[in-house]
């Protein structure tokens, strides 16, 4: 089944090393070539189809100067690269070297993206290594950028762009991806960018980063993932007359047309790759948002970040603020600003956990208080719909569009903000939570920063540092009275990941709400003591891979027990089940172990000093 590897290589490959640095002729008397099979791309091939120079220019081999001596001699690229030998960490401190002399965040997530074309292993284990720093560059808020300039800064492609000029043929535009092992996509229309509108195909960034994270946060393998972008038009003017735009030059296709373009994606994608699959629908607009998810959860492997990934991120911040409020979820009231898919996602979720407190629905609902961009969600109003899930949380209270007013008049004890609209929560509004709330609960959810509905510094200053805050995009610490509070980042990225791997794992077909709130109260059960303390209610950015493998693990007794799961039989140790499916971004041997060469010297250089990157 393995081809031979070509005689010409063994014969290199001695020739190379009688003449080379003092080494020992190596000999190869016989080799056991099926040993020598090994993976690749997910795919088992033999190492005489993948040419030397392959492990140079494909980002899965390359190791860069990291090839041993008997590497690159055998690979047949001895001397196309330097004398040089380096390790892994020696790359990495001139990785951390190279960042840090970019100014612009543009353009280290430039670098980012060249390093991950360049050498995958490596583009994750600085990731995985410096997320707190990184992780504001390969995603929110830099992405939003990336996004923005996607015409002027794409290079070279990376995931699938799918228009809808292919309906009738998606499976064959499916079939050009050259991986046969996807897992997971991660897909967008580009409609609703962050908080940013309609990006139409620039927004391919976005599934690009959030599957970055993917590998990075929960380790699920880089060629499992598959980003893609569903491209039918942007209305954004400015794209439409942009010479510099990539995507399709036309408005974006509506009605039955999108619909059937989406029903035929869903169907190739499980053709292709099988009813695993998972799909993330991430940054679609609020009116296709809701429809598709109610549409497709029963029918195919999905969720929706925006909806449920936000709201579980924010309900798992609540859960931990309750230790510090002592109350229940129910003995509070909620105002939100915006009635989109994050605020009406997280006012579900909450719904949920109320009743799982004791509460009735309607008990739930009535605690929780909704203002869109046409006012109060008011049963008598005139302006604006009250269509789907708004109507849950429509009011008998004269309309109005006065939100300070009607935050005075309710005195909500937590503030949710995720309406795209920077500076919202005004200093008045957030002093009014302070009046009326010994702690009061601030999330200020909106992306990328500058969409914030207000800063943490506001948040701390005006309530004297009694504000329990969190943000979707980072924000620095804020120091108030002589004590330092590091803003809590309230972002998705603490769920999709470790849901994805549990999801992977398990093998169940549809997510539930209950895999969100067990995904939340993971994420709270990692808020310590010590943090809280700190006005900390979410764990550090640092620790999200410890918590996506609990979560995963979470998810995979709850299938057990649900009896959803697929993977049979049940792995007796759940860590070590999923541990064993991780990503391992450290450089293995690239030749067949059975080779046991020697090991090359490296050569002796001054102990680096590791450059600290800084969040
Ligand atoms: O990407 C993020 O940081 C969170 C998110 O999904 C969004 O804002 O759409
Ligand atoms: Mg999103």
């Amino acid at each position: 089944m393995f081809a031979l590897i070509p005689r010409s290589l063994i014969v290199r490959l001695s020739r190379a090393s009688r003449n080379n640095l003092n080494q020992k002729p190596l000999i190869i008397e016989s080799v056991n070539f099926l040993d020598s099979k090994r993976e690749y791309h997910g795919d088992i091939l033999s190492p005489s189809q993948v040419l030397g120079i392959d492990h140079l220019r494909d980002p899965r081999l390359n190791k860069g100067l990291a090839f041993t001596l008997e590497e690159r001699q055998a690979l047949g690229i001895h001397g196309l690269q330097p004398a040089r030998f380096k390790t892994q960490e020696e790359q990495l401190e001139l990785c951390r070297i190279s960042i840090q002399r970019y100014q612009e965040d543009l353009n280290k997530y430039l670098y980012l993206t060249e390093l991950h074309d360049r050498n995958e292993k490596l583009f994750f284990r600085l990731l995985t290594e410096n997320i707190e720093a990184l992780m504001p560059i390969v995603y929110t808020p830099t992405v939003g950028l990336a996004c923005q300039k996607f015409g002027l800064i794409y290079r070279r492609p990376r995931g699938l762009f799918i228009t809808i000029n292919d309906i009738g043929h998606i499976f064959d535009v499916l079939k050009n991806w050259p991986e046969a092992n996807v897992k997971a996509i991660v897909v967008t229309d580009g409609e609703r960018i962050l908080g940013l509108g309609d990006l139409g195909a620039s927004g391919m960034g976005i599934p690009v980063g959030k599957l970055a994270l993917y590998t990075a946060l929960a380790g699920i393998k880089p060629h499992e993932c598959l980003p893609i972008v569903l491209d039918v038009g942007t209305n954004r003017q400015s794209l439409l007359e942009d010479p510099l735009y990539v995507g399709l030059r036309q408005k974006r296709v509506t009605g039955k047309l999108y619909d059937d373009f989406l029903d035929e994606f869903m169907e190739a994608v499980v053709q292709r790759y099988g009813q695993n699959t998972l799909i993330q629908f991430e940054d679609f607009a609020n009116h296709n948002a809701f429809r598709l998810l109610k549409k497709y959860r029963d029918h195919y492997c999905t969720f929706n970040d925006d909806i449920q990934g936000t709201a579980s991120v924010a309900v798992s911040g609540l859960m931990a603020s309750r230790r510090i409020t002592g109350k229940k979820f129910s003995e509070n009231t909620l105002c939100f600003l915006g009635a989109g898919g994050a605020c009406l996602g997280i006012a579900d979720l909450l719904v949920r956990a109320m009743v799982l407190e004791g509460s009735t629905i309607e008990e739930a609902r009535s605690k929780i208080w909704m203002f869109d961009i046409d006012g109060l969600l008011a049963n008598d109003r005139k302006e604006g719909n009250l269509e789907g899930h708004k109507k849950y949380y429509s009011k008998d209270h004269a309309p109005t569009k006065d939100f300070l007013g009607l935050v005075n008049e309710i005195k909500p004890s937590i503030l949710i903000g995720a309406s795209a609209t920077g500076g919202a929560f005004t200093p008045e509004i957030i002093r009014s939570m302070g009046e009326h709330n010994e702690r009061p609960v601030i999330f200020a959810l909106s992306n990328p920063t500058a969409n914030a509905e207000c800063t943490a510094e506001q948040a701390y200053t005006i309530t004297e540092g009694r504000c329990i805050f969190a943000s979707g995009s980072p924000f620095p610490p804020v120091t108030v009275g002589g004590k330092t509070f590091k803003p809590g980042q309230g972002n998705n990225a603490y769920i999709f990941p470790g849901v994805a791997l549990g999801v992977l794992t398990s093998g169940i077909h549809h997510i539930s709400e209950d895999v969100f709130l067990l995904a939340s109260e993971t994420v709270a059960e990692n808020v310590t003591e010590d943090y809280l303390a700190k006005g900390r209610i979410y764990p550090p950015l640092n620790e999200i891979p410890e918590v996506s493998v609990q979560i995963a693990i979470k998810i995979l007794e709850y299938a057990y027990k649900e009896r959803i799961a697929t993977v049979y039989p049940k792995p007796k140790d759940l860590r070590r089940y999923v541990e064993d499916q991780q990503y391992n971004c450290s450089y293995e041997p690239s030749l067949p172990n059975l080779w046991a060469w020697p090991k090359t010297p490296y050569m002796k250089t001054k102990p680096l000093e590791p450059t600290k990157l800084k969040a």
